[in-house]
């Protein structure tokens, strides 16, 4: 289960509050003492309704938050430390791409940002470009791009600098079945590789498909967390047209109140 004595990710009481205005008492919780794991090669499926905490703790894993009390730790390393962001790949739920720039140019971009050697740069950028199939996209303006494509450049940015733990916000939101699809074999690529992706979406049927483990979150609080076989072996009550996980979620939200 561990590299070393790590999980590829650990968070440990993680709580976050956010400002919500110009008053320090005007603050909202978030995140509530949310505590999980990871090992390599898992995908792990964090659900929940809007406002639920889902991106919040993604951001946090990318180092872009500092949790309010508790841990987040990549690979062993503090997650926003230089160690953990080197470890740690994010595709955003909205990507902002400079239209006017080719895909190849945002990803020369993104390697300056990660500060990767030019020869290795090149490198890569050939290889995530063959990986999402967008090589002969290339040189296109990224305005001409469709949403599946643009969605495969924010995730060959993501591994562009080959990232053991890769966090996805939605990552296939929006995208038509085919584009889901070619998305969703990626995903299983990147485990399959040995990578420990966390993934959060609204589509609970891909969700029960793909992921390893899942995790569901209300108000910011773990309702239920496991292995997918294991939670959806265990519900067993049938509601007409509802499947497994999507009968799981509606117990587990409507007993948050
Ligand atoms: N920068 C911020 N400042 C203040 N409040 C925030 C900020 N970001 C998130 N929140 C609040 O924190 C809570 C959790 O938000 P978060 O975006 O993590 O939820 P989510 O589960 O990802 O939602 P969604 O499914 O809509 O993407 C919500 O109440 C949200 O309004």
């Amino acid at each position: 289960m561990l590299i070393g004595d790590h999980w590829a990710v650990e968070l440990d009481g993680f709580s976050k509050r956010h400002a919500a205005g110009r008053g320090p008492g005007e603050r909202v919780m978030a995140v509530e003492g949310l505590t999980l794991k990871l090992a390599p090669g898992q995908i792990l499926g964090l659900l929940g309704p809007n406002g639920s905490g889902k991106t919040t703790t993604l951001k946090a894993l990318a180092g872009l938050l500092v949790p309010t009390t508790g841990r987040c730790r990549i690979m062993g390393a503090e997650a926003g430390s230089t160690g953990a962001r080197a470890l740690v790949g994010y595709l955003p739920e909205a990507v902002r791409f400079a239209p006017h720039q080719t895909g190849e140019e945002f990803l020369q971009y993104c390697a300056g940002l990660s500060s990767l050697p030019p020869a290795r740069a090149e490198a890569r950028i050939k290889t995530v470009l063959a990986w999402t199939a967008l090589g002969p996209a290339a040189g296109r303006r990224i305005a001409t791009y469709s949403k599946g494509m643009a969605q495969r450049l924010g995730l060959a940015q993501a591994v562009l600098h080959e990232p053991r733990v890769v966090l996805l916000d939605e990552p296939t939101s929006g995208l038509d079945p085919e584009g889901r699809l070619a998305l969703v074999r990626l995903i299983r690529d990147l485990a399959g590789q040995g990578c420990a992706v966390v993934l959060t979406s609204h589509l609970l049927a891909q969700a029960e498909e793909v992921c390893d483990r899942l995790a569901l979150l209300g108000r910011g609080r773990l309702l239920v967390s496991g292995p997918t076989a294991e939670l959806l072996g265990a519900q067993t009550r049938p509601v007409a047209g509802a499947s497994r996980l999507e009968e799981l979620y509606l117990e587990k939200i409507h007993a948050d109140v």
